[in-house]
């Protein structure tokens, strides 16, 4: 038997006979209990349970949490969600709120509940923005609120099946490839028009798809041409998706520049081979129209950026990863993340917060983070395909909830920081910290029971798969945290399914919508991304007129160069030297303007030249 490390490797045949000697259970036979309804949203007296695993308050002082395993065992199978149909649980035993923090928050989780009620229904949940918010609608559009929005979203949805059975089936094909079919699919968008698309990607796109999904998510020009030159010859079989919801966003647009020149250069034209995805009349929508671009799909003004993954955003590009084989449909099934998410959003209408998954996520984060955002969440996925989770997450979780003011115009400076990327990787990361330093967070893991495909499995040392390493590492971590009070949440699917996925997305979207409640913040809009997007304007504004300066003393006989002093006042901006100076450096560091004296490390020693003189511009 060879060593290494102190793990064993024990020969194949003595593995065999190891694996036929030492069954392993399941860990999902441990988890057939359905908690007793008991504790609280029922009648005290309804739970013989209720009182030997409630938490007394005495027990949780400054933050101390219940240690007695037995306790903690009552703890958990009395507060164990378990969602049948979708083989989703959800663990909240190791955030320690105790009844009296229950009892406080009962009433103020109705109250959130009859507000998603009334957002279901058409309210204006997103007051600032006058906007209806209605992405629950897209897994159910029998709950929208009139029949022209319902009719919107079933026939969104038969035009992106249709476009992409015929993608796939290569009815529709690009003009110029030997292929004679789509090979590549490129996304451009950014945040929820990339977030969503790219977590589900992630998660479920099968190993080797007829059409490979790459994106571009930034303005970053060497991001892109990576990208570009990845297609290489493949250009002329790509299908582009530019996705943006406002059409507007600078770098989607930048980024569509960049790929049409791509596709100028290698004499094909963009349009046969281009999609938009955005709101009917924005600017891009206007584009694709007159360009007579391959194919358009509507984005709803009542559905948000982020919360997009279940309109065309999401599903158009996660059903170009599906193909059929064998006359059954492999890769991502856009219905079933759908039925996943409906099936979700079911559960999280019951107004009995124990059987309200969302809701307990919401009075978790309430209980660990003050209801201020004083903790972070981690998450930490132990499965690779949904890596992508925690980063989809800090989206969905940070744009919702990090508002300045509350819906009473109160300033709050509300939050919750999301941040993770999966386990057991991390454990080599950051979990030191986590374990031992600044006690300033508590855990999310996601758990999937489902190792690997049935048949696929063996054991690398007697009576342990590799699988089992994955699940005792976050048994350990979990464990090995709360022992240290640290205190964490694990949410627990069977599979990683577009069903579950579909599912998961929904549970958070909700949680989000029910915490926003909770703490009196509109969750739908984000007037902070709009203060840098403005400022991204006026500095891009400032070296236009920075160029215009140099250029007007670039064109003199003999050439000037100017300070930085004499740019700013030039341009009439002496407040702004330290903006010039970040500029010329940026310029002079992409060979578009010359340093004639000095050097970028000692900023007042530079003088500034154009290596070219515009005469037209001078003149324009
Ligand atoms: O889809 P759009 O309009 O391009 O916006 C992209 C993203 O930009 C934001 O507006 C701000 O980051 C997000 O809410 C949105 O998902």
């Amino acid at each position: 038997m060879a060593s290494i490390s102190g793990i064993c490797y024990p020969s194949p045949a003595l593995r065999l006979r190891l694996r036929r000697s030492l069954p392993i259970l399941p860990p999902s036979c441990t988890r057939h209990l359905r908690p007793p309804r008991s504790i609280v949203g029922l009648p005290r007296s309804s739970s013989s349970a209720a009182s030997s695993s409630a938490v007394p308050a005495e027990k949780i002082k400054n933050g101390a949490v219940e240690k007695d395993p037995i306790k903690l065992w009552h703890r958990y199978v009395d507060w164990l969600y378990q969602h049948k149909e979708l083989g989703l649980f959800l663990d909240v035993s190791r955030i320690g709120f105790t009844e009296e923090f229950f009892d406080k928050m009962e009433p103020k989780l109705q109250k959130a509940f009859r507000a998603m009620q009334d957002l279901e229904k058409g309210a204006i949940a997103n007051p600032d923005e006058g906007r209806m918010v209605g992405h629950y609608w897209l897994r159910n559009p029998k709950l929208a609120p009139n029949s022209f929005l319902r009719l919107q979203i079933e026939n969104t949805l038969d035009a992106i099946c249709k476009f992409a059975d015929d993608v796939i089936s290569a009815k529709i094909k690009p003009p110029s490839s030997s292929a004679g079919r789509f090979t590549q699919v490129l996304s451009v968008g950014i945040g929820g028009s990339a977030l969503g698309p790219q977590f589900v990607s992630e998660a479920l796109a099968p190993d080797n798809p007829p059409l490979k999904i790459r994106f571009i998510d930034n303005t970053d020009p060497a991001g892109i041409d990576h990208q570009i030159a990845q297609l290489g010859p493949e250009l002329a079989s790509t299908l582009v998706i530019v996705i943006s919801k406002s059409g507007g966003t600078p770098e989607t647009r930048n980024g569509l520049l960049e790929i049409q020149k791509a596709f100028r250069e290698a004499g094909l034209d963009f349009s046969k081979q281009g999609v938009a995805i955005t709101q009917e009349n924005s600017l891009l929508d206007n584009t694709a129209r007159i360009e007579g671009w391959l194919a358009r799909f509507p984005m709803f003004d009542w559905v948000g950026g982020r919360t997009s993954e279940m309109s065309a955003v999401g599903l158009l590009p996660a059903a170009l990863q599906a193909f059929i084989s064998f006359f059954l449909l492999q890769g991502i099934d856009i219905k079933e993340i759908l039925v996943g998410a409906s099936m979700m959003d079911e559960a999280n209408r019951t107004t009995v917060v124990k059987d309200n998954p969302a809701a307990l996520l919401a009075l978790c984060w309430s209980w660990a983070s003050g209801g201020i955002g004083s903790k972070d969440m981690v998450v930490l996925p132990y499965k690779d395909s949904l890596l992508l989770f925690s980063r989809y997450l800090q989206q969905l979780v940070m744009e919702s909830l990090g508002k300045e003011f509350d819906l009473d115009g109160n300033r709050v400076n509300q939050g919750l920081t999301v941040y993770g990327n999966k386990g057991s990787t991390d454990q080599h990361a950051y979990i030191q910290q986590l374990r031992e330093g600044v006690h300033n967070f508590f855990v999310t893991f996601i758990e999937v029971l489902h190792d690997r495909p049935p048949g696929h499995d063996w054991e690398l040392e007697p009576g342990v798969t590799c699988g089992d390493y994955l699940f005792g590492m976050l048994q350990g971590t979990r464990s090995a945290l709360y022992a240290n009070d640290r205190e964490s949440i694990t949410v627990t699917v069977q599979e990683v399914t577009p069903r579950s996925v579909g599912a998961l997305i929904a549970l958070y979207e909700r949680a989000v919508g029910i915490y926003a409640c909770l703490i009196n913040i509109n969750a739908y809009h984000q007037p902070g991304v709009e203060a840098g997007k403005k400022a991204a304007g006026e500095v891009l504004a400032l070296q236009k007129r920075i160029l215009a300066v140099l250029n007007e003393a670039s064109c003199k006989e003999p050439i000037e160069p100017l300070s930085l002093e004499e740019i700013a006042e030039r341009c009439h901006v002496p407040e702004q030297i330290e903006m010039i100076y970040k500029i010329v450096a940026h310029l002079a560091a992409n060979n578009r303007a010359l340093i004639a004296e000095g050097s970028c490390g000692s900023p007042r020693s530079i003088k500034v030249f154009l290596g070219e003189c515009n005469v037209d511009e001078l003149y324009a």
